[in-house]
């Protein structure tokens, strides 16, 4: 038990908060977790569940005297939420948040942040297709890599401290910045996840197919995509929208290489498909021999609306 700061408030009661709740209570590693959720119904089920030691009614409340405040809403809500609390701020206190995106949520907060306040943007490259306040799990970060993505002039204790915060939830911690992070995103997440949509969405097109034997066949490739196609909806709307650079650099590549697939199978050239498959092949190959294939379980919680 190592108690990282006195007071840490949580905005935003979903998978990522609730999550980072049991672990801080696994660890130890806050005095006390306050907690604010938009709406009403929300809030009483954090209540219900024990989710924070206290649940305030609004986010001024909960973030007063914290030590640090994590941000843990939809990406294009950092804003707004950033703006509300801004006045109540202690001063010498960390903001960080938890979203997706990292260049949009720099510039949408960094604005509100007072003089003498820490602002640290962070991403756990952890979650599930699962969301609300009731699909969190204190083991969701364990052996998932935690980034920092620290701005111009980051005070080096408070980026030394909110590292050993996240080690203290289960994550290894890296930095990176902000333009860096929202490429590397969008090659391993952002683009999978519309590619996992995009196939979702065209099985369904096919709805005579999908009524039976889509589902009741489904191999695990597609079950990966219906899984993942599952996600939040305003949380996936919103990385697009702020990743959209990004996003569309990878799509581009992606939509070239598939056009190349798609022309050796129309020709019959096996062995473009073959080498291509081997490359790719050895890619996971490494995934696996670097360790990074350490899934979350799966607890089986269904999807809570917010
Ligand atoms: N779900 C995932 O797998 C991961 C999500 N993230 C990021 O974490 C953040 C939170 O995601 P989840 O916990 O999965 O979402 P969630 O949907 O489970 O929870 C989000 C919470 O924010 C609240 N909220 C929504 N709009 C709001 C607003 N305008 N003002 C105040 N509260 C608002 C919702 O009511 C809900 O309580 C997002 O920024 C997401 O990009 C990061 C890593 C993984
Ligand atoms: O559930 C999955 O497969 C994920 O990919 C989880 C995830 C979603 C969004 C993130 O920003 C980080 C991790």
């Amino acid at each position: 038990m190592t108690q990282i700061y006195d007071r840490v408030a949580l905005i935003g009661l979903g998978l990522i908060a609730s999550s980072m709740f049991w672990a801080i209570k696994r660890a130890g590693l806050a005095g006390e977790v306050t907690g604010y959720a938009r709406s009403e119904a929300t809030r009483e089920t954090a209540r219900r569940i024990g989710l924070c030691d206290r649940v305030c009614d609004t986010a001024q409340e909960a973030v007063e005297d914290a030590d640090l405040v994590v941000l843990c809403v939809p990406v294009g809500a950092m804003g707004a939420v950033a703006e509300d609390i801004a006045p109540v701020l202690k001063p010498g206190a960390t903001v960080s948040d938890v979203g997706s995106v990292k260049r949009h949520v720099i510039k949408a907060v960094s604005p509100h942040i007072p003089d003498g306040v820490h602002f640290i943007p962070a991403h756990p490259l952890a979650g599930t297709e699962h969301s609300g306040p009731e699909a969190g799990f204190a083991e969701l970060f364990d052996n998932r890599w935690c980034l920092l993505v620290p701005v111009e002039g980051s005070d080096i204790d408070a980026i030394a401290q909110l590292r050993t915060f996240w080690e203290g939830m289960g994550s290894n911690v890296d930095e990176m910045d902000a333009d860096h992070h929202d490429l590397v995103l969008a090659v391993t997440s952002h683009a999978p996840h519309l590619i996992a949509y995009t196939m979702v969405g065209v099985a369904d097109d096919l709805r005579r197919v999908t009524d039976t034997e889509v589902i009741k066949y489904s191999a695990a490739g597609f079950r990966d995509f219906t899984r993942i196609a599952a996600s939040d909806p305003t949380m996936w709307r919103d990385v697009f929208l702020t990743n959209k650079d990004a996003t569309l650099e990878i799509l581009g590549r992606f939509t070239e290489e598939l056009f190349a697939l798609q022309r050796a199978i129309r020709t019959g050239d096996g062995e473009q498909l073959f080498d291509y498959f081997t490359r790719t092949r050895a890619i996971r190959r490494g995934i696996i021999d670097a360790g990074q294939d350490t899934d979350a379980p799966d607890f089986g919680r269904g999807k809570t609306s917010t």
